[in-house]
């Protein structure tokens, strides 16, 4: 396949143009760096040639970086020596991107070089950057959506096609750390502002050729490569340049706390290659590099979050043979925090909105957090008046359920009681089009059941949102027993719509997200009963990834949902009910008010503003810490194997269909250690059999619900992981 062409002109410029066949976007293959590699050469020998400018054939982007699905695969591409073989590839594409930094000058007197131009349509991500970044200038095109930067961090690796080695070079490493370290996308003129481009203009292609056909030597000369150079804030060996690397340092393990392996090989080849000459500071990043390929979690990550994550979000468990039903007017019920959410994101996806409440003022207040929303956008210059007051005008704040009228998708979001969803279900029923599909936002109550009040039960379906609903990425859509197709593709094409990832579940008790979640809070508490260190706790859980602690996590959800939780669950669980120890110190706690960030007072306290100051010292009064505390891998465990036998747990029943389903929902969902690649992944990483004995040996220690799954066990005992067990589509069924 042709991905790369080049012709020359009678002035002697020759145009690479990279547009790979079928895609929307380039991506780099290794196919096409043998290629570009070629025209190179072949531009480079030809006396013809004067100047060279690579571009792209697509209208509004030069490339979305190396191909995932490649990078994904390139430890297991790479031959009986993984390690030699990763570490020759990304040698050799180090060796291309310094054939075109050099251009064919001479290495002593730095002359007779080829001017080498990038023009950027658009957007250029990770080695759509690392290569202009290699030519002598980049011109980008007027562009505002465009992005550009290296987002490679956020998907496990880091800019390792001399991405590093030469923004680091470029700008300095203080400069730099937000593009390398944060994965910072800015639009072509912050990037031309941070130093990151040469030029943005109307017409780069012009302004290319121009530059190309009247360079001097000295424009070619990069200047890590030029006598004298010295790096922007100073190299290590100098005291700015030293502190620099402290605070990068401090910051990164600060933030990731050591587990993102990425992130920590990147830091050692910004300051190790910043010691020596530039070639050997490429050799490496080049070896970092390849650890991070080599490590598991870079596989994982991809994997969840780009390959199954777009997957999922492209409509991979959409029921094929449905037609479009993208939604046009949608009524939401209920203009609490979550129906302004949902009115909020709609809106923004240029869906009209009926949004209703009790009183005309609540509907109002539900339609000032989209006002709200969009005043701090234009404080903040991400939007302007006259496109909030677009936005609004999509929103119609009403008490009057005939404004439903040719709505084709109802939410609903009232207050979590049966009586009061059955009330709505049926009055809104009486009004909207006999096809409409009505979705209820319910985290707790069964789907199928809330289902019964419906006359339409095959068009009832959950869309479950997370708070705060502008911000988190995951919609879980809940099939009752009788929802149907239609009702499932109405609601990923909504979400599709509102450019969220969507998962579908089978309906059980809390879905499955909170399902998960909830073993996870108990745990914790759990721990806090039998006398454990609160620090220990919340640390044990920080270290293995988890955003928020499980004491700090039901601070922030509430403590009295937590109690009420803990009550419908006995109710309906009765003497199989396990979680008695927590519902003493949950309800402990309530009794003392202690609802959490809410009431400035929970397993942590507040200051007056409801900062959040430390854990709280009266816990120990009633919960006295116990004289041996447990080695921090068994806390480290129980806090991981309580969520993830509980994905296995859903995979089993059927709750879960699809087990890329399990890990991308909980990285988004509940934010489900991201280096590990989910739970199913992190199961994976450590092996079936390896679990299994875990599980065991955390049964006989504390209790049943460490019990390991059949499932897992059968696994364990073939030698199996989810993802090899469950194949190509990884779906379960
Ligand atoms: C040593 C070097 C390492 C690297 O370079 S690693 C790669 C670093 N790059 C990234 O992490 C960027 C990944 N891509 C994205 O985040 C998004 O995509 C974009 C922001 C680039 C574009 O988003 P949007 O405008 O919404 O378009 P869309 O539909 O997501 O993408 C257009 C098509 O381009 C494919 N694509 C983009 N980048 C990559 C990539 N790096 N690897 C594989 N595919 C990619 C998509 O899948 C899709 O494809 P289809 O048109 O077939 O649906």
């Amino acid at each position: 396949m042709t991905e790369f062409t080049m012709t020359t002109d009678a002035d002697g410029v020759a145009t690479i143009i990279w547009d790979v066949p079928g895609k929307s976007m380039n991506v780099m293959s290794y196919e096409g760096l043998a290629q570009v590699d070629k025209l190179m050469d072949e531009a480079l020998a030809d006396d013809a040639v004067k100047g060279i400018i690579l571009t792209s054939g697509k209208e509004g982007s030069f490339a979305g970086g190396m191909d995932l699905n490649l990078i994904a695969k390139m430890k297991a591409d790479a031959g009986d020596n993984p390690a030699k073989g990763l570490f020759d590839g990304v040698m050799d594409m180090h060796r291309l991107l310094r054939k075109i930094e050099l251009a064919g000058m001479d290495p002593k007197t730095q002359k007779g070089g080829k001017p080498i131009a990038c023009v950027l349509p658009g957007t250029a991500l990770g080695i759509g950057l690392e290569l202009p970044l290699s030519c002598h200038r980049i011109f980008a095109a007027t562009n505002s959506k465009a992005k550009i930067g290296l987002p490679e961090i956020m998907v496990g690796i880091f800019p390792g096609a001399g991405g590093t080695t030469r923004l680091v070079r470029k700008m300095g490493a203080m400069a730099a750390s937000p593009f390398l370290l944060e994965g910072k996308l800015v639009d072509p003129a912050k990037a031309k502002a941070a130093g990151l481009i040469d030029e943005v203009t109307d017409d780069p292609m012009a302004a290319a050729r121009d530059w190309v056909l009247n360079a001097k030597d000295a424009d070619l000369v990069k200047p890590w490569d030029a006598k004298g150079y010295k790096m922007p804030g100073g190299a290590p060996y100098h005291p700015a340049g030293f502190m620099t690397f402290v605070g990068a340092s401090a910051m990164v393990n600060g933030k990731t706390q050591g587990v993102y392996p990425a992130a920590k090989a990147l830091l050692s080849a910004v300051y190790e290659g910043a010691l020596v000459p530039f070639d050997t500071a490429l050799k490496i990043e080049a070896r970092w590099f390849t650890s991070v390929l080599m490590n598991p979690s870079s596989e994982a990550m991809i994997r969840s979050l780009f390959i199954n994550k777009e997957a999922l979000e492209k409509g991979a468990v959409r029921p094929a043979d449905v037609a479009d039903q993208r939604v046009k007017k949608l009524g939401v019920l209920g203009a609490g925090m979550m129906g302004a959410g949902i009115s909020l994101v709609s809106a923004q996806a240029g869906i009209e909105v009926v949004l209703i409440d009790q009183t005309q003022e609540a509907a109002d207040r539900g339609k000032s957090y989209t006002s709200d929303f969009a005043d701090k956008g234009i404080a903040r210059k991400k939007t302007t008046p006259e496109k909030k007051e677009q936005l609004l005008s999509l929103i119609t704040a009403t008490t009057d359920l005939g404004a439903l009228k040719g709505c084709d998708l109802i939410i609903e979001a009232v207050f979590e009681d049966p009586k009061v969803k059955a009330e709505m279900t049926q009055k809104v029923e009486a009004v909207i089009p006999e096809d409409c599909i009505f979705a209820s936002n319910t985290s707790t109550l069964p789907i199928t059941e809330l289902a019964k009040a419906s006359a339409r039960p095959e068009q009832f379906i959950g869309i479950h949102f997370f708070s705060p609903v502008e911000k988190m990425l995951l919609v879980e859509i809940i099939k009752g027993k009788g929802t149907g197709d239609r009702a499932v593709a109405k609601a990923l094409d909504y979400v599709r719509q509102i450019r969220k990832t969507p998962i579908v579940v089978n309906d059980a008790r809390f879905f499955y997200a909170n399902r998960c979640i909830i073993p996870y809070i108990n745990e914790g508490i759990r721990m806090v009963a039998e006398g454990v260190e609160p620090a220990l706790i919340e640390n044990a859980a920080k270290l293995v990834g988890m955003p928020l602690g499980p004491l700090q996590l039901v601070d922030e959800t509430s403590i009295d949902l937590g109690a009420k939780i803990a009550r419908a669950t006995k109710a309906a669980m009765g003497d199989a009910y396990p979680d008695a120890a927590v519902d003493d110190v949950i309800f402990w706690m309530e009794n003392l008010g202690r609802l959490g960030r809410k009431t400035k007072a929970g397993f942590y306290s507040y200051d007056e503003k409801g900062k959040r100051e430390g854990l709280w010292d009266g816990l120990g009064g009633s919960y006295a810490i116990a004289e041996e505390q447990p080695e921090l891998t068994d806390v480290q465990h129980r806090l991981l194997f309580a969520q993830s036998l509980e994905a296995v747990r859903a995979l089993e029943e059927g709750v879960l269909m699809d087990i890329r389903e399990g890990d991308v929902g909980a990285i988004l969902g509940w934010g489900f250690a991201p280096w590990s690649g989910g739970p199913l992944s992190w199961l994976d990483m450590i092996g079936a059999p390896y679990a299994a004995e875990r599980c065991d040996q955390l049964t006989a220690k504390y209790g049943d619900r460490f019990t390991c799954p059949d499932l897992l066990r059968d696994m364990a005992a073939k030698g199996q992981s989810f993802y090899g067990r469950f194949g190509e589509t990884a779906a379960a069924a």
